[in-house]
């Protein structure tokens, strides 16, 4: 294949072999092919039977998804890179979706079987694409992949720290979350502003919670838009009785909190609140 280097600012030629990069849709080419090999080696591939990976690009970490397992999906939105993969790619042929991942409805790809999920995602989607997995956790049960360095350590940070937060009690809540390395700008064509991290997620045997999930949600997530405040002041909009608020949890801050705490919390709140109000 000849060596492409797609940059932001200069349109495609009639010579060009590769896909142009466009910035809006988060395209950053992975170049180094002991990355992609890594990347592809973090998922057991064991429980499962189909793979899809979000945004191949030019499908530099697809061909080593191929070596894993032979049912691996791809979605892609970008028609150019659809068109790459349809050429270069003829037995992805039928698996490849030119479609939005946060729009499509993936059980019309994969009915109601398990799957994994893996990619070099594009970052400006990259909480939503969490929060699609978290939504259909019950049909993955893996999920790993390249983030922003900052937001893979988000979603794997424990509490008592400065950047524990929504996504990752949310996370943590159903899934085992690892942070396993760190990628170079250098490694991509063309270069991110910030270094990469690549994060694995195993989901829990019991990934259903002991509480009402949508209170739960509503919880961490409203504790947290006042992450400064004490959980008594953040959760004054649930109008609780004054005996339950005196409850020494109340006390204290968001961030202090791990999902099992935010879980034995949704307990002691569930009989006044009324779920997804
Ligand atoms: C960071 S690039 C990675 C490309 C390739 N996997 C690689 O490693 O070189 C992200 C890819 O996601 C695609 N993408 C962006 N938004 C998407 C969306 N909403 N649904 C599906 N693919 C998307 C982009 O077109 C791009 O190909």
């Amino acid at each position: 294949m000849k060596k492409y280097k797609p940059n932001f600012n200069k349109p495609s030629s009639n010579d060009d072999q590769g896909v142009r990069a466009k910035k809006h849709l988060g395209q950053h080419f992975l170049t180094d092919e002991n990355i992609a090999s890594k990347i592809a080696d973090t998922l057991s591939y064991e429980g499962y039977e189909k793979v899809l990976e979000i945004g191949p690009g030019m499908g530099v970490l697809t061909k080593y998804l191929l070596e894993k397992k032979s049912d691996v999906h791809v979605i892609e939105i970008d028609t150019e890179s659809v068109e790459y993969l349809e050429s270069n790619y003829l037995h992805l042929r039928g698996r490849i979706h030119e479609k939005d991942f946060l729009k499509h409805d993936l059980t019309e790809i994969f009915q109601q079987e398990q799957f994994a999920i893996i990619g070099n995602f594009p970052y400006n989607i990259s909480t939503q694409i969490v929060f699609k997995v978290l939504q259909m956790r019950d049909q993955i049960p893996e999920f790993s992949g390249m983030f922003q360095k900052e937001v893979a350590k988000r979603i794997c940070e424990k509490e008592g720290n400065k950047t524990y937060g929504i996504l990752s009690v949310l996370t943590q809540a159903f899934y085992e979350a690892e942070y396993l390395f760190t990628v170079p700008p250098s490694v991509f064509n063309p270069p991110p502003k910030v270094d990469s991290g690549v994060l694995r997620l195993t989901r829990k045997n019991n990934f259903t919670l002991p509480c009402d999930e949508k209170l739960f949600f509503r919880v961490v997530k409203t504790a947290f838009n006042q992450r400064r405040k004490t959980i008594r002041n953040s959760l004054k909009i649930l109008n609780l009785p004054d005996n339950l608020r005196e409850d020494a949890i109340f006390g204290l801050r968001p961030e202090q909190l791990s999902f099992q705490r935010f879980i034995e919390l949704t307990q002691m709140i569930e009989p006044y609140a009324i779920s997804g109000k």
